[in-house]
C-alpha cells in the first residue's frame, strides 16, 4: 500500500519477489507516485541500515579534513569528473554561491578503451577504508536502483529487463555533500534549484533541507521519513517516459543542523540514447545521448569545466540549457533572485 507523507512512500520490498504479480504490484505503486509527485520515499527490505551508518561515519572523518588535503583529491585533477568538489565549485546560477562540499565518485572505469568525458578511474583521498566503504555503498545502492530499472520497464509497459543492456558501465555518480554547520545561516540556500539530470536519484539525508517545488508551482518541505530514502525522477526519465513522469525541481535550504547527504543519480550507459520509450505514443522529446547531457549539463555548472569552456580547451556539443526539463509550474521559480537570494549572492 502507498502510504502517504508529504510525497507518497511506496514500499520496494516485493522488488526482490519470485512472483512477477509482487513486482508488477510495486510498478504500479511506483508508477502511480512518480505520475502523482516526481518524487516519493522508498522503503524495502532491502536496504541496509549498517552500509547508511558507515557512510555517514566516512563522510564525517572526509570533511573533518583540512581544505589543502581535500584538495588533493580536486575534481578538476580526475579524468572521470570524481574526487573533492570545494565551496563554490559548482553553480546553479550566475553569482550564487551553494554553500556545501562535495565528495564525487563515478563508475570506477579503468579500463583505456571506450573512454568517455566521465568513464575513468575514481580519484580517491589517502584514507585507510573510505574508498572501501565508499564503493560498498556505491555497490549496494547501485543494486538497489536496478531494481527500480526494471520496476520502470514494467510500469513503462516493457520487458522487465528492458534496461538492462545499457546498464554495463552507466556513469552513475554517488555524492557525498556536506553542508557545514553555520547559526547564522537559516535562510541561506545549501543548493540552488535544479533538476537532475539522470534517470532518478536515490537520496539518504541525515537532516531535513530539501525543497521541492510542487504542480503549483509552491516550494515545500520534505521532512525526513525514518528508514526510507528519498526517489526523484531526473531529465532523463523524464524523456524516456514521454512526459509521463516529470523531472521535479529541488534545492537544499540551509537549516542550522549540519547536514551530511548521499544522493547516486542512476543513469544509463554514456552511449545510450535516451529517446521516449512508451509503445504507442507520438515522441515528445527528442532523443539525446545520455552520457553527452549529463557532461554538457556538468559543464555548465562546475567551475573547472567552465574554465576549460572559456579557454576553448573544451567544447559542448548540442547542449541543452540547464532549465530544459520539468513541469510547466516549474517556471514558477523566479528568473531573478528573490530578495533572499539576492542578499546571499552578494555575500
Ligand atoms: O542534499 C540534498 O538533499 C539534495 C542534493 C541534490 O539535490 C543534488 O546533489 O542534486
Ligand atoms: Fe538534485
Amino acid at each position: 500500500m502507498t502510504q502517504h507523507h508529504v510525497l507518497p512512500l511506496v514500499d520496494i520490498s516485493k522488488l526482490d519477489s519470485p512472483r512477477l504479480e509482487d513486482r508488477l504490484s510495486v510498478a504500479r505503486e511506483l508508477d502511480r507516485a512518480c505520475v502523482e509527485a516526481g518524487f516519493l520515499y522508498i522503503a524495502g527490505a532491502q536496504m541496509d541500515d549498517a552500509l547508511f551508518r558507515r557512510i555517514v561515519a566516512r563522510a564525517q572523518a572526509y570533511f573533518a579534513l583540512d581544505v589543502d588535503t581535500k584538495m588533493k583529491s580536486y575534481i578538476g585533477l580526475s579524468e572521470n569528473h570524481s574526487g573533492y568538489v570545494p565551496v563554490g565549485e559548482e553553480q546553479f546560477a550566475a553569482g550564487q554561491r551553494d554553500l556545501k562540499e562535495a565528495f564525487d565518485v563515478n563508475c570506477d572505469y579503468v579500463r583505456s578503451e571506450g573512454r568517455r568525458p566521465l568513464l575513468g578511474p575514481n580519484l580517491w583521498p589517502e584514507m585507510p577504508g573510505f574508498r572501501e566503504d565508499v564503493q560498498a555503498y556505491y555497490r549496494h545502492v547501485t543494486s538497489i536502483g536496478g531494481q527500480l530499472f526494471r520496476a520502470f520497464a514494467l510500469a513503462l509497459g516493457l520487458d522487465e529487463d528492458h534496461f538492462q543492456a545499457h546498464l554495463r558501465n552507466p556513469p552513475s555518480q554517488l555524492r557525498l555533500i556536506h553542508y557545514p554547520f553555520d547559526a547564522t545561516a537559516e535562510d541561506r540556500r545549501g543548493i540552488g534549484a535544479h533538476t537532475d539530470y539522470e534517470c532518478f536519484t536515490l537520496l539518504f539525508a541525515t537532516a531535513p533541507g530539501l525543497q521541492i517545488i510542487d504542480r503549483q508551482g509552491q516550494w515545500i518541505d520534505v521532512p525526513l521519513v525514518e528508514g526510507t530514502m528519498i526517489m526523484n525522477i531526473g531529465d532523463m526519465m523524464e524523456i524516456l517516459s514521454n512526459g509521463r513522469y516529470a523531472a521535479t525541481r529541488h534545492r537544499v535550504k540551509k537549516v542550522r543542523e549540519e547536514r551530511y547527504s548521499f544522493a547516486l543519480f542512476h543513469a544509463c550507459d554514456y552511449d545510450y540514447v535516451v529517446a521516449p520509450v512508451v509503445r504507442g505514443e507520438a515522441p515528445r522529446y527528442a532523443p539525446l545521448k545520455g552520457g553527452e547531457h549529463l557532461f554538457n549539463q556538468t559543464a555548465q555548472t562546475f567551475a573547472y569545466l567552465k574554465r576549460r569552456i572559456a579557454s576553448g580547451e573544451l567544447v559542448l556539443d548540442g547542449a541543452l540549457p540547464l532549465d530544459s526539463f520539468g513541469p510547466a509550474s516549474s517556471a514558477a521559480e523566479p528568473m531573478q533572485p528573490s530578495s533572499t537570494q539576492q542578499a546571499l549572492s552578494e555575500q
